[in-house]
């Protein structure tokens, strides 16, 4: 990936980073550089993610998944959540095809949702794809149990259509056990959120048909920008004028694609920056956007509302294009001179400069186009960009204690122990205005 920060400097943006200060930060960036390699080097927890590239064994991944998988193959389904369903999400919703298998995440337990999910699938022909370091995490155990008897009630064998990639014990090693199915591990010192590049995210790509040696190959190309500055390596300087601008004042980071096949990786780098960042009262604050489509939605706000965000675009510089048909309305003539990809680019270029034009920091992303070798780059440069950021803020960037609060609650709620979260639910303060 290419990154521009022309945007972000004081000169165009308030809040903007001065050239003096972008050199300052790149003396610490040098230190948190020194520091990511040690962590790698010693394979140490978070760290190891990034040597993801040369870790991830794709033909054992191609393997497992060619035991549940075959040509009249129509869709799989994983069932997962948080990082052990959107990094998967991201490189199947960016990369899949119309004749690709469709790839669908059951990463919620909205019953209504997941009935009719479920109730349009040919199950003799779905692929069942369950993830979790853990095993037990409650809602993918819950969809696990609901799918798995919808094959049954449907007279099909979900063990011939099943797939596990979980940790070395737990509920769901016990399942691959009992039922020697395929399986593959969640690689140790590897956060969910940081494995899209392992079997956590390549075992739906792999099940439709995606090259997995591409996205690891554009994943170590990323890698081999990794040096001690942020005026040699695109994802330092996204991570370090991140950090800087939420330093000064830029709380919020909005995330906007100008790719549709790219919706979902704003929504895999929201969990990415918000687990890893949101510590002891710091971090920034990912929103998902899409352009061109949220201009007409939050734009407003991004270049009138307060000046507390980094828009950052990503853009492709090709894709398949489509010819806009001549038109004889007089205002939309000009329409008929160009193409769909020329519309995209054009609002992607003046929403750009709208921003800049009102003082308003962002920074372009750049990928040549959306296949694999460029994903793996993007998914790579972002979790690099992370780590570095984390090592700005300070923050333990690879866990994300604050979470289990809930899970306590909901147990407790549920009958799954004494918790004194849920007692805390019970005790809710109310005012309540009712209709
Ligand atoms: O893979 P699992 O153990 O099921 O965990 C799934 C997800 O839930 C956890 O609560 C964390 O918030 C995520 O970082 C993790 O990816």
């Amino acid at each position: 990936m290419n990154v521009d920060i022309g945007n972000a400097l004081a000169s165009v943006a308030s809040p903007g980073i001065s050239r003096e200060a972008l050199e300052s930060i790149d003396d610490q960036v040098a230190v948190a550089h020194e520091r990511i390699e040690a962590g790698m080097d010693a394979g140490e927890h978070g760290y190891e993610a990034l040597n993801l590239p040369e870790r991830t064994d794709t033909d054992e991944i191609r393997l497992a998944a060619d035991r549940v998988t075959g040509p009249e193959t129509s869709a799989i389904i994983t069932v997962g959540i948080g990082g052990s369903a959107l990094g998967a999400a991201t490189i199947t919703d960016a990369l899949n095809g119309a004749d690709d298998p469709e790839a669908i995440y059951l990463d919620n337990v909205d019953p209504e949702w997941l009935t009719s999910e479920l109730a349009r699938l040919d199950l003799e022909t779905t692929v069942v794809n369950v993830v979790s370091r853990s095993g037990t995490t409650a809602e993918t155990l819950a969809n696990f149990l609901v799918v798995r008897e919808a094959f049954e009630s449907a007279g099909v064998d979900w063990t011939e259509r099943t797939i596990v990639t979980t940790g070395e014990s737990g509920p769901l090693r016990d399942l691959v056990d009992r039922h020697d199915l395929p399986s593959l591990e969640v690689p140790d010192g590897v956060p969910g959120r940081f494995s899209a590049l392992s079997a956590v995210g390549m075992v739906a790509a792999a099940v439709c048909g995606h090259d997995l040696d591409a996205l690891l190959e554009g994943a170590a190309a990323e890698a081999e920008t990794l040096t001690g500055s942020l005026f040699e390596c695109p994802a330092y300087a996204y991570g370090a004028t991140a950090y800087a601008l939420d330093a000064r004042g830029a709380g919020i980071n909005a995330m906007m694609p100008y790719a549709e096949s790219l919706e979902t990786y704003a929504e895999w780098f929201a969990q990415l920056w918000a687990e890893s960042l949101g510590k002891d009262d710091l971090g920034q604050t990912p929103v998902r956007a899409l352009g061109a489509t949220d201009q007409h939605s939050q734009l407003q706000l991004y270049r009138a509302g307060p000046r507390d965000k980094l828009v950052t675009f990503v853009s492709a510089e090709e894709g398949a294009d489509r010819e806009i048909p001549d038109t004889d309305v007089d205002d939309l003539a000009y329409l008929g001179d160009a193409t769909l990809g020329e519309l995209l680019d054009a609002e992607f270029e003046a929403t750009e400069a709208s921003l800049a034009a009102a003082g308003r920091p962002n920074v372009r992303v750049e990928i040549e186009r959306v296949d694999e070798f460029e994903l793996g780059g993007l998914l790579y440069g972002m979790e690099a960009a992370c780590v570095l950021a984390g090592e700005l803020y300070g923050v333990n960037t690879f866990e994300q204690p604050a979470v289990e609060w809930a899970k306590k609650a909901t147990r407790g709620l549920l009958g799954g122990g004494e918790f004194e979260e849920a007692e805390a639910v019970a005790e809710k303060t109310e005012l309540r205005i009712e209709r």
